[in-house]
C-alpha cells in the first residue's frame, strides 16, 4: 500500500516512525526543499501534486490542512483517515467532504483519537442514546494557545478550572487542537448539538485525561483515560497518533476488528 502524509508535526513524525515506508508528504510550501527536508521524500505542496498510485493518504495536520485538501484527495479516488476530526463541526466542510468522498468513490476514515469505547457508543446509538457527556481535563500547558487563556492565567493557575462548558460543536470550533475527541464523540453518539461538554485545565495532573459517560437503552457506561501527551506536543495524546497507525493497519487487514 503506497502511503502518504498531510503534515509534519508531532502527530505525523510518530505514524512516520511506524510506517515501513511514506511515499509523499503533503507540508506548507515554505516547507519544501528546505533543511529538514534532507531524506528523499517526495515533498508537495498540494492535493494535486500526490502521485496517481497513491493507495492512502493521512491527515496529521489540524482543521485547516483537512479543509485544504482534504475534497480534492477524495474526489482524485484517493481514501483518506484523519485524526482532526474537530473539523466536521463545519457542517459545510462535512458535506463538502461527503459529496467529495461519493465524486471519488473513496472514503473519509476517521481515526478514534485520544479516546476510547467509540465502538460501545456506536452500538448504543442503535437502541438509543439519553445522555452523552465528554469531560476533557489537561495540565495548564495542553491549553496554551485555547481560548482557556482569555478565562485563566494558565502560568499560575492553583486550581482546576473549567474554562468551556457548551455543547460538541462550539467545543470542536474554538479548540480546534484540544477538542477533536469531542468530535469524535459527537459523531459516534449523539450529533454536536446534544453532546455535551466540559473542558478543563488541572494543575494537579500530568497526563490527558478524557471521560466519557453515557446514558440510553443499552444501559450505562463510564469510560476514563489517562493519556500520555506526546514528547514533542503536549496538547496531542500519543494515542492519538497511535490510533492513525492503528487506522491503517485496519484497512490492509484480512479480518478487521
Ligand atoms: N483526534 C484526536 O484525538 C486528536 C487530534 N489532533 C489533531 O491533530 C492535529 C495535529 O496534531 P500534532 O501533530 O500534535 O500538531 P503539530 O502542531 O505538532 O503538527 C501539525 C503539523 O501540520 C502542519 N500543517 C498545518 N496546516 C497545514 C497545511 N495546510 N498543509 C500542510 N501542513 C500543515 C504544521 O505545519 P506548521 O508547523 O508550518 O504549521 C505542522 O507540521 C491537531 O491540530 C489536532 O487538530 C491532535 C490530538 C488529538
Ligand atoms: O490529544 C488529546 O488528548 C486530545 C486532543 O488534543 C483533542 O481532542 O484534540
Amino acid at each position: 500500500m503506497k502511503v502518504g502524509i498531510i503534515g509534519d508535526g508531532a502527530i505525523a513524525r510518530y505514524v512516520r516512525s511506524h510506517l515501513e515506508d511514506t511515499h509523499v508528504c503533503i507540508v506548507r510550501p515554505s516547507k519544501i526543499g528546505s533543511a529538514e527536508a534532507s531524506d528523499t521524500i517526495l515533498r508537495v505542496a498540494d492535493a494535486s501534486q500526490v502521485p496517481d498510485d497513491t493507495d492512502l493518504m493521512i491527515d496529521c495536520a489540524g482543521h485547516s490542512a483537512l479543509a485544504q485538501h482534504g475534497p480534492l484527495i477524495l474526489k482524485r479516488g484517493i481514501d483518506l483517515v484523519t485524526v482532526s476530526l474537530g473539523a466536521l463541526a463545519d457542517a459545510h466542510l462535512h458535506q463538502k467532504l461527503r459529496a467529495a468522498a461519493l465524486q471519488g468513490a473513496s472514503q473519509l476514515h476517521l481515526a478514534s483519537g485520544a479516546i476510547g469505547a467509540l465502538d460501545c457508543l456506536r452500538a448504543a446509538k442503535v437502541g438509543g442514546l439519553e445522555t452523552v457527556t465528554y469531560l476533557g481535563r489537561k495540565p495548564p500547558q495542553g491549553w496554551i494557545g485555547s481560548p482557556a487563556e482569555s478565562t485563566l492565567d494558565l502560568k499560575t493557575l492553583k486550581d482546576p478550572s473549567v474554562h468551556f462548558d457548551g455543547n460538541a460543536r462550539e467545543a470542536a470550533t474554538a479548540y480546534p487542537k484540544n477538542a477533536n475527541v469531542a468530535a469524535a464523540v459527537a459523531l459516534a453518539g449523539v450529533g454536536f448539538e446534544q453532546t455535551k461538554v466540559r473542558l478543563i485545565a488541572d494543575p494537579s495532573i500530568d497526563a490527558n485525561i478524557h471521560e466519557l459517560s453515557a446514558t440510553g437503552e443499552f444501559g450505562s457506561f463510564t469510560f476514563r483515560i489517562e493519556g500520555k501527551a506526546l514528547p514533542d506536543n503536549p496538547k496531542s495524546s500519543a494515542l492519538a497518533a497511535m490510533s492513525v497507525v492503528a487506522a491503517i493497519n485496519r484497512m490492509q487487514a484480512a479480518i478487521t476488528s
